[in-house]
């Protein structure tokens, strides 16, 4: 189905930072797959655990016991607020599986009226017809309706307006802590943190959609604890397979007290391909000094973009963020300028939201990478030109 814009580059190697064409055409990879190549392209450790793996055992059904899925899942408790996980192949099906789990929590509570999620504006939260509810954008919901009842809508950032939603139904908020397709739009620390105090007054439960923001991109684990706020429930995904596909949702034991046996499954999630897939990338992430290195790297590469933007300022406009998840805002249109970034200067970047350029590199780069990016961008905006109506 003719369903992706896509474009003439067509990737069929990657090493590290780097992408190949078909052609041959070296391409900076700064968009590492929407924020899903967190070790780049090809890293030993994750290529050697897939194929150890593949040779070993890949699929088994969920009818038998799990000794790489318990490994792995107690590896995220321990590095998390979680008690509980459950593994799936995507990033929608892990916020579904968070939407289930808060709705089942009220429901073992007796309170099965109490299933609404506060959502937000610019949210991006999947493509299901559950998460495609959650997400309250008319060029993703057309012609899809009836959706999913269940989810109220509030402004990003808008505290007082989130709160003045909260009614007899409400289960929760669904909240992405920075949100990614809506154009690197972190929250708050005000926001985030008012939606947890209103949670804890109410009896609500704070779901974190941490598919994008999560797993490191931020210099984090995840992406809350740069607020010091604690989720319920969280979805993961994107970066947690290092391009292997991985998802998941981790919950408080409280939180995931509805979701007994025979309330969620699925015949792929947590098989044992994914977990070492899973297990190869986390090793990697939890290693001594990585997440700090992103932080700084996050910091370097925000610099060189501060450093840059004045003597282009006819084209950019300022850049937001946390880590590796950067985005630059432009003055004018920022699909037409990514293409021009790609098909001119071989750098590969996401477009998003109003006018904004995702910058989101593999969470191995270095220095020489940050300046190859600033670089390229910087040629870029010498000889772009915005057209009119951008
Ligand atoms: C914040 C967020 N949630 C959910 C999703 C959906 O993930 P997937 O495409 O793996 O289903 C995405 C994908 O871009 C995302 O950015």
């Amino acid at each position: 189905m003719p369903v992706y814009p896509r474009c003439g580059v067509r990737p069929v190697r990657g090493e590290g930072v780097y992408l190949y064409g078909e052609d041959g055409a070296q391409y900076l990879d700064f968009a590492s797959g929407i924020a899903v190549n967190a070790l780049g392209h090809g890293h030993p450790k994750l290529v050697k655990a897939i194929a150890d793996q593949a040779a070993t055992l890949m699929h088994v059904s969920n009818l038998y016991g799990s000794p790489q899925g318990e490994h792995f899942a107690q590896r995220l408790v321990d590095a998390s607020f979680a008690d509980t996980v459950f593994f799936t192949n995507s990033g929608a099906e892990a916020v579904e599986c968070a939407i289930k789990t808060a709705r089942r929590y009220h429901y073992a509570n007796g309170q099965p009226e109490r299933h609404d999620l506060i959502t937000f504006d610019t949210a991006f939260h999947g493509r299901t017809l559950g998460t495609i509810s959650a997400t309250n954008q008319a060029k993703m919901r057309d012609g899809f309706e009836p959706l999913l009842p269940g989810f109220k809508y509030a402004q990003f950032n808008d505290l007082e307006g989130a709160l003045a939603l909260i009614d007899e139904h409400t289960a929760g908020f669904l909240v992405e802590p920075i949100q990614g397709e809506g154009g690197i739009r972190p929250a708050t620390p005000e926001f985030l943190q008012g939606l947890r105090k209103a949670c804890d007054e109410h009896g609500l439960l704070l779901v974190l959609d941490e598919v994008q923001a999560g797993y490191g991109r931020t210099g984090k684990l995840f992406a809350h604890e740069l607020y010091g706020v604690v989720p319920d429930i969280i979805a993961a995904a994107k970066g947690i397979g290092g391009g292997f596909p991985l998802g998941a949702c981790l919950a408080t034991a409280e939180a995931a007290k509805g979701m007994v046996f025979g309330t969620h499954g699925s015949t792929y999630g947590g098989n044992p391909l994914a977990m070492a897939a899973g297990e190869a990338v986390l090793d990697v992430i939890l290693a001594d000094g990585f997440l700090d290195n992103v932080t700084r790297m996050g910091e370097r590469l925000r610099a060189a973009l501060e450093q840059m933007i004045p003597n282009h300022d006819q084209l950019f406009a300022g850049v937001r963020g946390h880590g590796l998840m950067l985005g630059l805002k432009l003055t004018s249109d920022s699909r037409r300028f990514v293409a021009h970034c790609r098909d001119h200067h071989g750098l590969l970047l996401v477009a998003a939201g109003e006018n904004v350029v995702r910058i989101l590199p593999p969470l191995t780069i270095d220095e020489t990478h940050i300046a190859e990016c600033v670089e390229k961008l910087s040629a870029a905006a010498r000889v772009y030109v915005p057209v009119a109506d951008d």
